[in-house]
Order: C-alpha cells, then sequence, then structure tokens
C-alpha cells in the first residue's frame, strides 16, 4: 500500500508528460495522430491507475495478489508506451523535434520511477527495464549510436544501484520502527512492574486506580480496595535473612496475582511489605470474599527456605465506595488503611472492612 501512495504523482505526471513534451515544440501540429495516440493512451492508463487507486481498499482487502497484478500490469503499460515513444524520438526522424526533451524526460522519469518503487525494487528495475531497454537494444543495432547506448546503459546500471541502495534503506528503517517499538514496550513494561516481585508497582496502580476512579464515578458503579500487609515481616527478615524475606515477597506477589483473576483487577506491590489489590465493580460482600480467597491462597502456599516452612500469614484492610463527584480518591485508601490498621490491632492475620463508626 506505501507502493501505491508513492506511485501516485507518477499517475499525474504520465498524464500530462507528453503533452508538456509535443505541445510546446509544436509537434502535435506536426505529427497529430502520433501525438493523439499516444498522449492519449498514457491519458487513459492514468485514468485507469487513478480509479485502481481509488478502489486500492477494497481490491486490497479482497485479494493483495489481485491488487498488485493490476497495479504492476497499468505501470507497466505506461513505461512501455513511454519506451516506446522515446525509443522513436531518438531513431525515427519524423520525431526529431523532441529528442532533446524527450531524452531528459527519460532520464527524470526512470529515476524517480525507480526511486518511488524502490519498495518492491525488483518490480522497479522491471518498470526500468521497460523504459529503457527498447531504446537501449536500438541504440546497438543501429550505426552510429554506440556511444549513446552504452552511456544509457551506463546509466541504468548507475541508477539501478541507487535503487537498490534505497530499497535497502527503505528496509533498514521499518526494522529500526519494529525494533524502537519493541523497546518502547519493554521500558512500558519496566516503568510499570515493581523489580523485586515482577508484579505491577505503586505507580501503575495510583494511575490504573485514578481510571477505574473516574469510570465508577461515571457509570455509578462500586470500587474496593484490599491493602495487605504481611504480619511480622521484620522478625522473618531478622529470623531467615532478607534474602528468604525478599524471596517471601516474591511468593506473596505470585500468590496474591494468583487469587486476583478478573482482568479488569489489579493487584500491586504497594511499598516494602505491603501489597494493594483493586477490584473494579465490586461490593463490600465481594471484597471480602476476595480477601478470604487471597487468605486461603497464602495459606495454601508453601513458603520453605532451605527446607524449613515460614508461617506467613497477612492482614487486609478493606474498603469499598461508590465514588462521588468531590471525593478524591485517595479517602478509599485511608480507609482501607484505617482497616488494617484495625486488622493489626485485633491480632493480625484477619481482614476488616472500614466502616464509618471506626
Ligand atoms: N526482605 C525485604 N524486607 C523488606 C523489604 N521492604 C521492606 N522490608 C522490611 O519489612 C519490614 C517491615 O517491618 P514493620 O513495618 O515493622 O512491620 P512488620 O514487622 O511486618 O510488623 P507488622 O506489620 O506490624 O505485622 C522492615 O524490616 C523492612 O526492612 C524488601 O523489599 N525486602
Amino acid at each position: 500500500m506505501d507502493l501505491l501512495r508513492r506511485s501516485l504523482a507518477g499517475i499525474f505526471v504520465y498524464a500530462f508528460l507528453l503533452p508538456v513534451i509535443f505541445w510546446p515544440i509544436g509537434f502535435h501540429e506536426i505529427q497529430p495522430h502520433l501525438t493523439y495516440l499516444f498522449a492519449g493512451a498514457m491519458f487513459f492508463f492514468s485514468v485507469l491507475r487513478l480509479i485502481h487507486y481509488v478502489n486500492s481498499k477494497r481490491l486490497y482487502a479482497l485479494s493483495p495478489r489481485a491488487w498488485f497484478i493490476t497495479f504492476a500490469a497499468l505501470s507497466l503499460s505506461q513505461a512501455a508506451i513511454l519506451g516506446t515513444v522515446f525509443t522513436l524520438a531518438i531513431f525515427d526522424e519524423r520525431f526529431f523535434p523532441i529528442i532533446h526533451v524527450s531524452m531528459l524526460a527519460l532520464a527524470g522519469i526512470a529515476s524517480s520511477a525507480l526511486l518511488a518503487l524502490s519498495p518492491r525494487i525488483r518490480f522497479g528495475i522491471l518498470n526500468l527495464t521497460i523504459l529503457m531497454l527498447p531504446a537501449m537494444i536500438t541504440g546497438f543495432l543501429s550505426e552510429g549510436y554506440l556511444p549513446l547506448a552504452v552511456m544509457m546503459l551506463v546509466f541504468t546500471v548507475y541508477i539501478s544501484g541507487i535503487g537498490i541502495r534505497a530499497n535497502k534503506e527503505y528496509k533498514r528503517s521499518f526494522d529500526i520502527e519494529i525494533e524502537l517499538e519493541a523497546q518502547r514496550k519493554e521500558l512500558e513494561t519496566l516503568n510499570q512492574t515493581d523489580a523485586l516481585t515482577s508484579i505491577y508497582n505503586r505507580g501503575y496502580f495510583n494511575q490504573h486506580f485514578e481510571d477505574q476512579w473516574q469510570y465508577a464515578m461515571r457509570h455509578e458503579l462500586e470500587i474496593a480496595i484490599l491493602l495487605i500487609d504481611v504480619d511480622h515481616f521484620k522478625s522473618i527478615n531478622d529470623t531467615y535473612g532478607h534474602l528468604a524475606g525478599d524471596a517471601c515477597l516474591v511468593n506473596l506477589a505470585y500468590a496474591i496475582n494468583k487469587a486476583v483473576n478478573r482482568a479488569i483487577d489489579v493487584a500491586a506491590r504497594y511499598g516494602g511489605e505491603e501489597f494493594v489489590v483493586l477490584l473494579s465493580g465490586c461490593n463490600t460482600e465481594q471484597a471480602r470474599s476476595m480477601a478470604q480467597k487471597i487468605e486461603q491462597v497464602i495459606k495454601d502456599h508453601k513458603f520453605v527456605h532451605e527446607g524449613r516452612g515460614i508461617p506467613v500469614t497477612v492482614s487486609i484492610g478493606i474498603a469499598t465506595t461508590m465514588p462521588k463527584p468531590k471525593q478524591k480518591s485517595s479517602t478509599l485508601i485511608d480507609q482501607a488503611d484505617q482497616a488494617l490498621y484495625q486488622a493489626k490491632a485485633q491480632g493480625r492475620n484477619r481482614s476488616i472492612v472500614f466502616t464509618e463508626d471506626e
């Protein structure tokens, strides 16, 4: 399709090229039949190419092969007409008045067409060959035209080389684009991911939470937050070592992520040994049962260090609301934090739902 866009200018140039060459010199008066025959044929094919251009999307969707064959047939037909005109201009004395301007046009058309078609370089070179070969062969076969034929050959080889280089650069720019897109995605993932646990980080959570808060407000939906804090994590670190503590956090993140399986919900590391879960469109009861599910998954998970089991429990603070205009999203976090504080105060290893009177 890029090829098509690149050849759009050619459609218009080819439609009016021959009149521009023939008319100023008065060739249409000397050879009216030949003038109208060639200029008319070029114009006719330009109209066909324009129709093809306008219907390209539909035709391409039907069959890319059919699209390309039509594109190639129309372009090559115009190259064949021009190749014939230029050959006549050089070797047929009826055309001699336009010989100089024709040669200039031939060089210009050959170079620009090749560069425009450089994304499909083989097709570009075929186009160039159809344009140049008739005049070149006639030159080699006609007496006194050898230097001109050699010059045309050198020119054809030279601009083919430029076309091949343009094709390589064209492909390289695509490769670079693909590589940059992959790097952008990788950076985006890194930017959203917690380095230790590989689940979402707080930055991503904040963004997602804000989006979901606004969505819930617009659609009058409930939204729930679960703040999860590991109980006595300091003593886990102190007893088993910091690395064992790290491994514990990794396993916990895995377990929490496993429990949270709706695509819209998000589990993230909120900081140190604290995790957060955002449940969109969830009421208090559903949030409470998610907390129980998380507790169960953690209970079922074996936390082991050097063959010794590590007892891991968590406390969970739950807060639910239907966001209202002017209400800040941070209030829900505060409420979940207050509920978490209650859960710690009441002996840990439990989940507490925030209520206004707390
Ligand atoms: N291994 C490890 N420890 C961490 C990390 N981030 C925070 N910690 C530790 O987590 C511990 C948190 O301790 P506290 O805030 O006293 O809480 P706690 O011991 O879990 O006690 P409660 O929360 O009251 O049950 C501190 O010792 C921190 O050093 C981490 O990435 N890796």
